[in-house]
């Protein structure tokens, strides 16, 4: 079953077109990588579903519904989850006020606190903690448990693994395929390649705004994803004379 369609959605910083007239279906249950050189408009794309940037042209349905005038805290309550770039965790705050703060806006599920602390062990120990003494690796899973506690039926993460340590990386990929194991559906922004290939079902490589790549990850080699990356596999422009 199609749970998000985007159909040719574009969005703008101004003059600048960060995302130029995109389409593609996410399935439930299905893990969707998103590829992409910096500033080829991955983030944009991401806030762009999450309400959090407008649209400039197209648009995003979700279930079925057309999410065009939905502000973002709607788009939460309808089930949408973002884990933005950065973290953006609240550092004066514990890691369990943090979940405790998203937890208020919960629709019903199975995640509450009980059940996001056992899909992220490393998180236990860690509950009296104020979120800016965390490092990099144990920021970014108490970002994701966060949104998991508003018992999304999408979540969107934004730079996975960016700035992790390999270690911590590992760890919060765990945690993604007891996700997937549990039936969410992803949507994630991956620089490392390599991972990116071996968790999503699909991958979607940006290039300049647009979708250069698309393809079930079974069914692309690294090259072929590594070539759409840098434009390699576009017909070259003739020579002038
Ligand atoms: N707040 C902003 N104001 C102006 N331009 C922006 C803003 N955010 C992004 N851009 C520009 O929009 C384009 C797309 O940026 P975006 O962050 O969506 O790309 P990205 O693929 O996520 O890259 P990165 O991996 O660096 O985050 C880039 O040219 C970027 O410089």
């Amino acid at each position: 079953m199609t749970l998000l369609e985007v159909e040719n959605l574009a969005a703008r910083h101004g003059l600048l077109q960060a995302v130029r007239g995109v389409s593609f279906t996410v399935d439930q249950g299905e893990i969707l990588a998103i590829v992409g050189a910096n500033g080829a408009g991955k983030s944009t794309l991401l806030r762009t579903i999450a309400g959090a940037h407008p649209a400039a042209q197209g648009g995003v349905r979700f279930d079925g519904t057309d999410l065009a005038g939905v502000p973002a805290h709607k788009r939460v309550g309808l089930g949408i989850a973002l884990v933005p770039e950065g973290r953006k965790l609240f550092g004066e705050l514990t890691v369990e006020e943090n979940l405790a703060v998203a937890g208020r806006r919960s629709r019903p599920g199975p995640w509450d606190l009980k059940a996001v602390l056992d899909a992220f062990p490393m998180l236990e120990p860690l509950r009296g903690h104020r979120a800016s003494s965390l490092s990099g690796g144990q920021q970014q899973a108490t970002s994701i448990a966060r949104a998991l506690m508003t018992n999304p039926r999408l979540l969107l993460i934004d730079e996975v693994s960016l700035g992790l340590a390999p270690v911590a990386v590992d760890a919060v990929y765990e945690s993604v395929r007891t996700l997937k194991d549990a039936g969410a559906t992803l949507l994630i922004v991956e620089q490392d390649l390599g991972r990116a290939l071996s968790v999503a079902d699909r991958v979607l490589c940006f290039l300049e705004g647009r979708i250069a790549l698309s393809a079930p990850t079974g069914e692309v080699t690294r090259e072929q994803v590594t070539a759409a990356y840098f434009g390699l596999d576009r017909p070259s422009v003739p020579e002038q004379t």
